[in-house]
C-alpha cells in the first residue's frame, strides 16, 4: 500500500494531552467530510477545518511507496536516538490510509505512534495513543480510545452527547474561526465549559500561541 502526504514536520504537540511534547507529524492527504477546497466549505460535513490537505505537494510531502520508504523519511527528523520517536498521524483523515503494515512497521522502528481522527473509521490495533474528534452529522464508529478532543462549541455536537463514552480524558478545544471575535468568544465558552463540568479540560492550540507548525 502506499501512502500520500501532504507535509512532515517537527514540532511540539500543540494540542490535548501530549501537549509540549516534542514530536513528528506526518499529516495524510484526503479527508472523507471536506474535499479541502474552500468553494466546497458551506456545503462540507465538517465546515470549521483549519488545515490545507490537498496533495502531497507541502513541507517534506509525497507519495510513498510502502510503510518502510515512510518510516525511514519520517525518522530523519528526529534529532536524539536514545529518545524513542514520537510519531503524531494527522491529516486530513489519516485513518482513511493507515492501515496494519503501517503499524507493524513503525513499531519495528520502535517508534511510538499517536493518531488525531474524527471517530468516522475504526482504527488498527495497536496504536499507541489515540485521540478522537467527533464532528456533528457524522457517524461516530471510533467511539473509544485515550483521548476525546471535542471541538467546541459544535451546535450538533455539544459535550453532553459524548461525554459518556469510553475514553480516559476528555478536553473541550475552542474553535478557532477567521474572525478573531468569535475565536476568543469561543474560549472564554470552553473555559466556562470546564469550569461547570469539571470531567473537561481545556485545550488551546498552543502551537498557533506561539506561532510554530
Ligand atoms: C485538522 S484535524 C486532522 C485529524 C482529523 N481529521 C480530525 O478531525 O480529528 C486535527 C485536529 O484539529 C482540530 N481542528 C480542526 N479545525 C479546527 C478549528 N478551526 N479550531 C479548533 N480545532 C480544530 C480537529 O478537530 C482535530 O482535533
Ligand atoms: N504543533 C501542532 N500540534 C498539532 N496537534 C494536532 C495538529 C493537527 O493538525 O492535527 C497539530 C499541528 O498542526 N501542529
Ligand atoms: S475531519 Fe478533520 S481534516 Fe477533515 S475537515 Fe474536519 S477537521 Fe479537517
Ligand atoms: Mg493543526
Amino acid at each position: 500500500m502506499s501512502y500520500s502526504i501532504k507535509e512532515v514536520f517537527y514540532s511540539l504537540q500543540g494540542e490535548g494531552f501530549h501537549s509540549g511534547r516534542p514530536a513528528i507529524f506526518c499529516r495524510f492527504s484526503k479527508c472523507n467530510l471536506w474535499t479541502g477546497r474552500e468553494e466546497d466549505r458551506a456545503d462540507a460535513v465538517c465546515q470549521f477545518c483549519d488545515t490545507d490537505f490537498i496533495g502531497t505537494d507541502g513541507q517534506n510531502g509525497g507519495k510513498f511507496a510502502d510503510a518502510e520508504a515512510l518510516a525511514q523519511h519520517l525518522l530523519q527528523f528526529w534529532p536524539d536516538k536514545k529518545i524513542t520517536p514520537f510519531v503524531v498521524l494527522t491529516g486530513g483523515e489519516p485513518l482513511l490510509q493507515v492501515d496494519r503494515e503501517l503499524i507493524e512497521v513503525f513499531h519495528r522502528h520502535g517508534i511510538e505512534i499517536a493518531v488525531e481522527t474524527n471517530g468516522t473509521k475504526q482504527a488498527p490495533d495497536g496504536i499507541d495513543w489515540v485521540c478522537v474528534s467527533p464532528k456533528a452529522n457524522a457517524p461516530l464508529l471510533l467511539d473509544h480510545g485515550h483521548e476525546l478532543k471535542l471541538v467546541y462549541p459544535q451546535a450538533d455536537c455539544m459535550p453532553e452527547k459524548v461525554a459518556e463514552l469510553a475514553f480516559d480524558h476528555f478536553y473541550l478545544q475552542p474553535m478557532d474561526d477567521a474572525d478573531p471575535q468569535v475565536s476568543e468568544a469561543n474560549i472564554k465558552a470552553a473555559v466556562q465549559y470546564c469550569l461547570e463540568h469539571p470531567q473537561w479540560k481545556l485545550s488551546l492550540q498552543t502551537h498557533k500561541l506561539l506561532g510554530i507548525d
